[in-house]
């Protein structure tokens, strides 16, 4: 009932007016999914390639689509994603790109769902998956900078992260109203600030008076709220690492590892950070064995671009207790049965997996059901703009079994 009748692909926009692509999935029965490719910005050195749309396109209708259609299920995704890989050839999907075999394996998988009459969590995640009994806590960016926003702040994103919510749509709410406090405290000081590619204030701030003021905000809704609210990083570190120096630069402040890692461990205590992404560059596996030694017991500390989900530098990470935490980008390594080894590996030995967005998005809400079908403790989304606040719709209706 799942064989696959047709793909077809298409440019369309992302959240930055980009292009990136769509794919749509039809099965023999009628089934039918939908789904887009996102696109970073603060790309990891060793992610799978994204080619042109345009190229990923052409290249993906050339060699994947004729494996795909009437050979291939789209309720089984293993064949699927083995599909795109046959068809790729090479092991960074730079024949096809990674962007139009995500699309291909996310569109695939609702197809699946749609068949089957299941939500794509439950396709995904088996029948015993409740996004009521534990849901994934999303951390919202509420101030943001890096890549994201020039002369913004150094660290790349301060994600609220409402911990002691009782379910997903309060933690969603929490997130909104810090970021809406953040933007009430730099009115009050005069502090003009656009928005950044995920939605997060873009103040011409340094991140010692960002810190103070997302300590203040969230402090202040887990005052009104009631639970408990605090805060973490993505400090994208490989965006501040001088290779040729030897030192990350934070615009004049130069930090050399040692003193990266004394900062991060610092800044753990004293802000009681709940998450820490990418502390450091994406070659520095002793580093975040270091750091993770040192504050691992009270915070997760996250591999981005050190893990770009990809098993074989897990392995590697696991080997030397680089990090407590992946995160999970499935178009960082190209289809969502490698983003799933990858969850699989990390859960095995005692890592927690975290779902993301990236900086360029769609209306897409696949990572929405990834996250409740891995059970993973954290999903990062964002707070706020059209692209971040689908993730968190879908997420308030798979929980009340409404998608
Ligand atoms: C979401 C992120 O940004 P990008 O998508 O630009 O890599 C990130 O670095 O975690
Ligand atoms: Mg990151």
């Amino acid at each position: 009932m799942t064989l696959i009748a047709s793909v077809s692909l298409r440019r369309v926009l992302d959240s930055r007016g980009n292009p990136t692509v769509e794919a749509d999935v039809l099965t023999e029965s009628g089934g039918f999914g939908r789904a887009a490719a996102p696109s970073g910005a603060s790309t990891g050195e060793y992610e799978a390639i994204e080619l042109p749309p345009g190229e990923a396109i052409a290249a993906a209708r050339q060699h994947a689509v004729p494996r795909l259609v009437d050979s291939v299920h789209a309720g089984n995704q293993r064949d699927v994603d083995a599909a795109l890989h046959g068809a790729d050839g090479t092991d960074d999907f730079s024949e096809i790109g990674a962007n139009s075999a995500v699309a291909v394996s996310m569109a695939a998988a609702k197809a699946g769902a749609d068949v089957l009459g299941a939500p794509l969590f439950q396709h995904l995640g088996g029948t015993f998956r409740d996004a009521d009994r534990s849901f994934p806590v999303p951390l919202g960016n509420v101030v943001g900078g890096g890549e994201h926003a020039k002369e913004a702040t150094h660290i790349q994103e301060f994600l609220a992260a409402p911990v002691g919510a009782p379910s997903v749509s309060e933690a969603a709410f929490a997130n909104a109203a810090v970021h809406e406090a953040v933007g009430d405290l730099l009115d009050e000081r005069g502090v003009p600030a656009g928005k950044g590619d995920e939605g997060a204030w873009a103040p011409g701030i340094d991140d010692a008076e960002a810190f103070e003021l997302v300590e203040e905000a969230t402090d202040r809704v887990a005052d009104e709220v009631g639970f408990e609210v605090r805060f973490g990083l993505d400090v994208a570190a490989s965006e501040l690492w001088d290779a040729d120096a030897g030192v990350y630069r934070y615009g004049d402040r130069e930090r050399t590892p040692d003193e990266q890692i004394d900062y991060v461990a610092d800044l753990v205590d004293e802000y009681d950070l709940a998450y820490v992404e990418d502390p450091l560059e994406e070659d520095d596996f002793d580093g975040f064995a270091e750091l993770t030694e040192r504050v691992g017991d009270r915070t997760l500390i996250c591999g981005d671009d050190l893990f770009v989900t990809n098993v074989e530098r897990l392995e590697r990470g696991i080997d030397v207790g680089a990090g407590n935490s992946i995160l999970i980008k499935p178009n960082q390594i190209g289809t969502l049965s490698d983003a799933f080894d990858a969850v699989e590996l990390a859960q095995r030995n005692g890592l927690d997996a975290v779902v993301s967005h990236r900086s360029g998005e769609t209306e897409d809400t696949t990572i929405a059901h990834l996250a409740v079908a891995t059970d993973v403790p954290f999903i990062k989304t964002g707070a706020v703009g059209g692209e971040r606040t689908a993730k968190l719709n879908e997420l308030i209706r798979i929980a009340e079994e409404a998608v």
